[in-house]
């Protein structure tokens, strides 16, 4: 579905991201998990071109995305960015509807998908869809990025620290939601993490990070089992700073 192959990029001479490979089948999810500055946000906005890379390829079902229109490529990939990214001055109800309105669904279509979206994630039409965001809780906040992303229905979800903005209590509620939404497990998902219950609760392959590179990939139980070197023991125990 899914694949990069040999990524790099540099900013003003710094390595961001070195040699980053992998493939996320149809279905799949991929955590992209490490600290502060590995590269996790630079390899994510290389998927859907929203960083060119100086050097590699990605595949989207198998087609080289600069062949694509960046703008028909970014509809088959939802994208949750970090701090929900929502327009202050949309209501939710605008702030779900950009896509389809970019793909000129009529009127009642975008209400009915509006609202379907809003009660899937605990939130109301009535209540919520002509509020702002700044009128929301952080985890309201973060429903309506979610249904943002999916409301077009993109087979590709990428996430950016989705929880991060969000105290631990209720970062564990929307994370279980979101695992129990029927929506999200029929996407194929590449999300970054710095946090590794995100990455073992959400994922099933985890592609540890550190210095631009992906020093391990592997499914949540062989990284736990086998870690390829300290760093990654550390980091999986959570004894280095996560931050
Ligand atoms: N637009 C940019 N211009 C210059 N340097 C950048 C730019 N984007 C990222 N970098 C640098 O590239 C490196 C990797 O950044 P990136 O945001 O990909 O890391 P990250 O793992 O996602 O970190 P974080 O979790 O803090 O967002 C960092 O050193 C960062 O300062």
């Amino acid at each position: 579905m899914i694949e990069a192959s040999q990524l790099n990029k540099s900013f003003d001479g710094r390595v961001a991201v070195q040699d980053v490979s992998f493939r996320v089948p149809e279905g799949g999810r991929l955590m992209l998990l490490g600290t502060s500055g590995s590269g996790k946000t630079t390899t994510l906005r290389m998927l859907n071109r929203l960083i060119d890379p100086d050097g590699g390829t990605v595949l989207f079902r198998g087609q080289d995305t600069r062949t694509f229109r960046p703008e028909i490529l970014r509809r088959q990939m939802g994208y949750v960015m970090q701090q929900y990214g929502l327009f202050p001055h949309y209501t939710v109800a605008e702030n779900i509807a950009i896509v389809p309105r970019l793909l000129h669904w009529d009127k009642p279509r975008i209400r009915r998908r509006t609202e379907d979206l809003l009660r899937q994630l605990g939130l109301s039409w009535d209540a919520h869809a002509h509020q702002y965001p700044n009128q929301l809780s952080g985890g309201q906040q973060q429903r309506v990025g979610l249904a943002r992303a999916l409301a077009a229905d993109p087979p590709v979800l990428l996430m950016d620290e989705p929880f991060g903005a969000l105290d631990p209590v209720t970062r564990t509620r929307i994370r279980q939601e979101f695992l129990e939404l029927d929506e999200f497990k029929s996407k194929t998902v590449v999300m970054v993490t710095h946090d590794i219950r995100d990455a073992l609760e959400l994922g099933d392959h985890i592609g540890i990070m550190d210095k631009g590179r992906i020093i391990q990939m592997g499914t949540p139980d062989e990284l736990q089992q086998n870690p390829a070197n300290d760093f990654v023991a550390a980091f999986l125990h959570g004894q280095t700073d996560a931050s």
